[in-house]
């Protein structure tokens, strides 16, 4: 982080386009970073979400056709933010008016402590199952240690630059590593479901306590949860196109796979508990050391957006300042805070970023100049109202009617409507009023 001028310059980076020099990033270096993002366990702890209630056949429907969709809206605001060289703060800005946009990029920021809170009490869990699987300590002191140990990690990674930890790391060695892990543990567990009949498994019917939908929901969900900070990484591309390729492609794939396998886990082991069922199976150990030690990028990515976000609002804070700064505070909640079920938090975030992201690219996609909108207004009262409307839509759907899902009728309203109402506000008439 340090080398981009992100960090140096005294002005507010975070709201111009980066310069062209600043943009290494080739489609395969979106794809690994999307891939190696997309693995984690909390995917695999949600995939595991979906049975009983689905039958697998339905559950791997729903898996392939949510991921590639949540992908996709994934890869097209990669799209917008690397063709305009904006950060996701820039993308709020020219969307909702410089004045405005504070508010979402505040509850980014907000939700980003959150998911860096959770990855750091994951890291924390998944090392101390590891450490008693294999015997070596069980000590009280040993939790506080371990977060203190990863949060330190934390620190140490956002001191450098985020571009060359993309490509000299994660590309080069973190995710051959990461991709053998998951095929090892892939085998693994199809050879247990083979072992207690393959037919038997794949014809598994679901209790029917959750409607496709709704589980359509749940894998939308992920792949939603990131689009907040889809554009700091994107920007830092060559071309708009390769970003979307890249994006796309590395996230459906780890998004399928993920879920896949937290759903045969749960379908061939009894135990709720999916980290106690990784370790179980052969070679689990070692395989699920190398997936937690990708689950610091996650953790990292969420820092180093919190951070760009954080800029966008005191720009007098470098980013690096930002980044060390949530990473102490991070770890201080990873210290103090219970792991409640990640359901509902994911859920409520959908409910916030999926109609502003219907709104985003509604209003975005296909504009000429979204550099020239960021300061164009204070507040852009049609998108605030349509981006409320959906925040309403997805808790009445959810309320209401359940079984229809809430993410994608959202999406669907809150989409329609700005890209309708960019079009009237466009059209000639009402540009001479204006
Ligand atoms: O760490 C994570 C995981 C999913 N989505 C995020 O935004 N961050």
């Amino acid at each position: 982080m340090a080398s981009t001028p992100l960090s140096s310059a005294g002005g507010n980076t975070a709201l111009t386009p980066l310069p062209a020099g600043e943009r290494l990033f080739g489609w395969r270096d979106h794809a690994a970073l999307w891939l190696s993002l997309g693995v984690g366990l909390l995917v695999m702890q949600i995939g595991a979400y979906l049975v009983p209630a689905l039958g697998t056949q339905a559950a791997l429907t729903v898996i392939i056709c949510g991921s590639i969709l949540g992908a996709g809206l994934l890869a097209w605001t990669a799209k917008i933010g690397c063709d305009s060289g904006l950060s996701s703060a820039g993308l709020m800005h020219a969307t909702y008016g410089s004045s405005f946009a504070r508010l979402p990029v505040l509850l980014n920021i907000v939700q980003l402590i959150g998911w860096t809170t959770f990855e750091l009490v994951v890291m924390r869990d998944g090392t101390m199952a590891i450490a008693r699987q294999s015997g070596s300590f069980s000590a009280s002191l040993w939790p506080v240690l371990t977060t203190l140990l990863w949060g330190a990690v934390l620190l140490a990674l956002l001191s450098g630059s985020m571009v060359r930890l993309v490509r000299k790391f994660i590309g080069r060695y973190g995710l051959p590593l990461v991709i053998a892990s998951l095929l090892w543990l892939s085998w693994q567990f199809l050879s247990k479901a083979s072992a207690q009949g393959l037919e038997g498994v794949w014809n598994r019917a679901g209790d029917g306590s959750m409607s496709t939908l709704s589980a359509l929901d749940l894998v939308i969900a992920m792949p939603v949860s990131w689009l907040p900070l889809v554009a700091d990484f994107a920007r830092h591309g060559r071309d708009g196109n390769s970003a979307l390729r890249g994006t796309w492609l590395g996230y459906a794939v780890a998004n399928i796979w993920c879920y896949a396998l937290g759903l045969l886990v749960a379908l061939t082991t009894p135990s709720t508990d999916l980290v106690a069922a990784l370790l179980l199976a052969q070679g689990g150990l070692i395989a699920l050391g190398l997936i937690l030690i990708d689950e610091v990028d996650n953790a990292y990515g969420d820092l180093y957006s919190g951070s760009v976000a954080g800029h966008s609002l005191k720009p007098g804070w470098s980013v690096r300042r930002w980044g060390m700064a949530l990473a102490v505070l991070c770890t201080a909640l990873a210290l103090v805070l219970p792991m409640h079920s990640l359901e509902p938090f994911l859920l409520m975030l959908s409910s916030v970023f999926v109609p502003l992201y219907g709104v985003i690219l509604a209003r975005l996609a296909g504009q000429a100049n979204v550099v020239s909108l960021v300061t164009e207004r204070k507040v852009n009262i049609s998108a605030v109202a349509i981006w409320l409307l959906g925040v309403a839509c997805y808790h009445l759907c959810a309320q209401l009617a359940p079984s229809w899902g809430a993410a994608l009728p959202t999406l669907a309203v809150t989409f329609v409507l700005a890209r309708f109402t960019r079009k009237l506000l466009n059209s000639p008439q009402v540009s001479a009023a204006a």
